[in-house]
């Protein structure tokens, strides 16, 4: 799948994905993969299709680092080794949404989310650096008060937007746009809201940061209609104005029809198809493939 928004080869290599014949399977299980390749170019929404069982979940993993495979080049993604560069996620680059209720904590990897949280507390943090927040804007606007030529109004606003990103490493601006499109309510208690809800909550936590890279595995199953298509849009737009790229593996085509720009076929632990769906011909056979097998409903 390489070609793609904007992007020569070296392009390609510094912020797409890649993966060579790549070999896994799990502990006493007949491998899921063999010898399995795929480029996706940066800028790409790729739709990942395939029937239950095939491999799509544990190839996002793989490629979010989450399986160790093989040596540093099997599995590339922004030009790093998806396991072994940590940095990738930690530094919020990569992101990966997957369909357990779980944030990954540093070292300690994936912790299940349980018990008596808020809404604001998953999406906010904890009260400290919420009080350091507060502490540090009555600070500027004493400032602003007192000195009020001192910064003039522009660059009050964009000392106080930085530090709100310096101080906790998100942008307070996308945030709120996330929390907006979701329709979360801050106050909801996390033991006790709905299925969907709870997933609105995930998913804005694991989009805080403006990722390079993002892999949802069947996130917006339990979203209703309207959030899914808010979203869906601002994913597309997150592409086209970064160039960030996303791999959605989804059993579920509504909307989709113009949303994406490639789809990968996998059978069987094997890349059946992939097209780009600027070239209808090689899309119409990879859906048609797809269509045969029950995966994929016509789109
Ligand atoms: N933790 C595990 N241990 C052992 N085998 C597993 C594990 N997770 C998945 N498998 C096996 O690996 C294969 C691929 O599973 P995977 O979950 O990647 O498929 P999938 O395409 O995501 O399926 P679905 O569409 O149902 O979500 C299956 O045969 C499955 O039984």
């Amino acid at each position: 799948m390489a070609g793609g928004v904007g992007n020569g080869e070296e392009g390609w290599r510094r912020s797409g994905i890649e993966v060579s014949a790549l070999q896994f399977g799990y502990e006493g299980q007949p491998p899921v993969f063999a010898r399995f390749n795929l480029r996706i170019a940066p800028g790409s929404r790729c739709l990942l299709v395939g029937a239950n069982g095939s491999g799509k979940t544990t190839l996002l993993k793989i490629l979010a680092g989450k399986h160790m495979v093989g040596g540093r080049d099997v599995v590339r993604v922004l030009n790093g080794s998806a396991f072994h560069d940590t940095q990738l996620v930690c530094n919020g680059d990569l992101s990966y949404l997957g369909g357990s209720w779980s944030r990954t904590i540093g070292s300690a990897g994936d912790v299940p989310l349980q018990g008596d949280f808020s809404a604001e507390h998953m999406i906010f943090g904890d009260d400290l650096s919420h009080l350091l927040h507060i502490g540090f804007c009555i600070n500027v606007a004493i400032t602003f008060v007192a000195y009020p030529n001192l910064l003039g109004t522009k660059g009050y606003v964009v000392v106080v937007a930085i530090t709100f990103i310096v101080f906790d490493g998100v942008d307070p601006v996308r945030r709120e746009k996330l929390i907006d499109l979701l329709d979360i309510d801050l106050q909801w208690r996390m033991h006790k809201v709905s299925d969907g809800q709870r997933r609105r909550v995930q998913i804005c936590m694991g989009l805080l940061h403006p990722y390079k890279v993002l892999l949802l595995d069947e996130i917006t199953v339990d979203l209703d209609v309207v959030t899914r298509m808010d979203l869906l849009d601002f994913f597309k737009e997150e592409c086209e104005q970064r160039e960030a790229t996303i791999v959605y593996a989804t059993h579920i085509f509504d909307g989709l029809e113009t949303w994406a720009t490639d789809v990968a076929y996998i059978q069987e632990g094997e890349l059946r198809k992939s097209a780009k769906y600027s070239d209808i011909e090689e899309l119409k056979r990879c859906q048609k493939l797809a269509v045969s097998s029950g995966v994929m409903a016509p789109i």
